[in-house]
């Protein structure tokens, strides 16, 4: 199973003009808001007609400027869910999921319809109607219904906002579990980060209408290669900086040197540390790259302590020179009351440089 999709569309003063591939791998997209997640899979499911290019799912020619192809929604085996589903309120639920399931058997009917019920827990709701229903029970049945006639591309566009944390973890979970199942190719659209991550074996980032990062969850998640991605992926400690030589940095805003690992590319003008990668350097044999840290404010968390450091003796430093160090609860337990400053560690490779 493989969608190609190589696009440009204008609309107003947007440009959209994006490539990628996916295979079977739900592929998770990202970005900021406006940046054209909605309108790609809008032009995958023929709601839209881009200027240019070409879409291809499994070796179908969905769309092809040049050959003048451009497949109606209808027949492009794509199911496109968007935030705001809408069921006919009228319907039945079972009637509503039944609804593209035209000229099938009865019984395979019935079948599909008992499996994607117990897929989405709507059991024992089936003959509701959307009005006596909770919103989160709605977009469920929209689900279903989307996956009933078994489409080659599921293209889901934040499927679950509306639904409180608890089930949404539920939700996750089961969508898991049935998307294992699903040959099709499955694009995400999320705006939180670890519910994409959790679901996502790939990651697309847009950005202002272009990809500015493809690849899978762990490499984007490791290697973060801008800084716009870094931010999507929880970086959250940012500095520019000034190469000394060939391993020692100067980071400006944190007002420190570096060793670093590898040597920053000409376009690399940020570094990051990741929050969990900085360590307490008492028990370390390490010399390089200890500081001393004093703690300006901490977030408690239920299960981790977030603290901004700063560098240089307080008062001296502003909330952009911050770096932030997460911590364990048992780690936190173990510090919180000892004298500042603390001699921390930011080992080499836990750098990462960035691109603007
Ligand atoms: N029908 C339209 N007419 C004009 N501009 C549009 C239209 N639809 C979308 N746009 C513009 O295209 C850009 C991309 O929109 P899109 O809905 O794809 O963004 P998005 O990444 O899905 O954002 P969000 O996360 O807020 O849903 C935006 O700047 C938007 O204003």
């Amino acid at each position: 199973m493989k969608l190609v999709v190589d696009i440009k569309k204008r609309i107003g003063d947007f440009t959209l003009e994006v490539a990628f591939e996916t295979d079977g791998e739900t592929t998770g997209l990202l970005g900021a808001s406006g940046s054209g997640k909605s309108i790609t899979l809008q032009l995958i499911a023929g709601i839209e007609t881009p200027d240019e290019g070409q879409i291809v799912l499994n070796n179908r020619v969905l769309f092809d400027s040049e050959k003048g192809i451009n497949l109606p929604s209808r027949k492009r085996r794509v199911s496109y869910l968007f935030q705001n589903y809408a069921l006919f309120p009228h319907m039945t639920v079972a009637e509503n999921i039944l609804f593209p399931l035209t000229n099938v058997k009865e019984e395979k009917r019935k079948d599909r319809l008992e499996e994607v019920l117990r897929l989405m827990a709507l059991k024992g709701l089936k003959n509701r109607y959307p009005a006596q229903l909770s919103g989160g029970q709605q977009q469920r049945v929209a689900l279903a219904r989307g996956i009933i006639g078994k489409p080659e591309a599921l293209l889901l566009d934040e499927p679950f906002s509306a639904l409180d944390d608890y089930l949404k973890t539920t939700l996750i979970k089961e969508l898991m579990e049935a998307l294992k199942g699903y040959q099709g190719a499955t694009l995400f659209v999320s705006h939180n980060m670890e519910e994409a991550y959790r679901i996502c074996p790939k990651l697309l980032v847009l950005s202002k209408g272009r990809v500015e990062a493809y690849g899978s969850r762990e490499t984007l998640h490791h290697y973060p290669p801008t800084l716009s991605v870094a931010k999507l992926t929880g970086y959250r400690s940012f500095s520019k900086f000034q190469t000394l030589s060939s391993y020692v940095i100067k980071a400006l805003e944190w007002d420190i040197e570096l060793q670093v690992e590898n040597i920053p590319a000409k376009q690399e003008t940020f570094i990051t540390i990741a929050s969990e990668k900085i360590y307490l350097a008492e028990d370390s044999p390490e010399n390089a790259n200890i500081f001393s840290a004093w703690i300006n404010t901490y977030e408690e968390g239920p299960r981790r302590v977030l603290c901004y450091l700063t560098l240089k003796r307080p008062p001296a430093h502003s909330k952009d020179d911050h770096l932030e160090w997460e911590l364990s609860k048992e780690e936190w337990e173990n510090i919180k009351n000892k004298p500042q400053p603390f001699r921390i560690r930011i080992p080499k490779e836990g750098i990462r440089f960035l691109k603007e």
